[in-house]
């Protein structure tokens, strides 16, 4: 269980919206969150997928956020575009196990989910569990981690 409460960033384009709203609201109503920032888009303002998602992740590179949650369609261009960002592990999830592994395996600091590919309700459950994972920088993933770090310096 996570004791320190998480700013998280949260974003999705046109076919991410509906579920980007249901889960902003959770996440803001979940006392393990300290704050939850919107980078769009809006129901007003319609903006592609990469550029939502790189916003995002920058907030989190830079440390003005712990997380992101992503949503477009699949889940998978958000994430391959939150992955152009040094430093970000961004993962797409549609399972319990794999949600889990990505924070206590890869201290992915990025979870994408596709509105098309999931139902409400399973979304809102892996968000909720979602928030509740700290990476162990003691175990015996966090050298595996430090590996993928390593090929981003060239
Ligand atoms: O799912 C998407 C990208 O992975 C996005 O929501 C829709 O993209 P498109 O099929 O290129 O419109």
């Amino acid at each position: 269980m996570s004791e320190k409460k998480l700013r998280i960033v949260i974003g999705s384009d046109e076919a991410g919206l509906d579920y980007k709203e249901v889960l902003r609201k959770d996440l803001e109503a979940d006392d393990r969150v300290e704050s939850v920032v919107d980078v769009g888009i809006s129901r007003s303002e319609n903006v592609d997928y990469p550029h939502i998602a790189v916003d995002a992740a920058r907030k989190v590179e830079s440390g003005e956020a712990d997380r992101a949650l992503l949503i477009c369609g699949t889940g998978l261009g958000v994430a391959i575009s939150a992955n152009k960002v040094a430093g970000i592990r961004a993962v797409t999830a549609h399972d319990s196990y794999s949600v889990e592994r990505s924070v206590l395996s890869n201290n992915a600091q990025v979870l994408c989910m596709g509105q098309r590919v999931i139902g409400v309700e399973l979304a809102r459950r892996l968000a909720k569990e979602w928030l509740g994972y700290v990476f162990d920088p003691s175990s015996a993933s966090a050298a595996k981690v430090d590996a993928i770090s390593g090929y981003e310096k060239g």
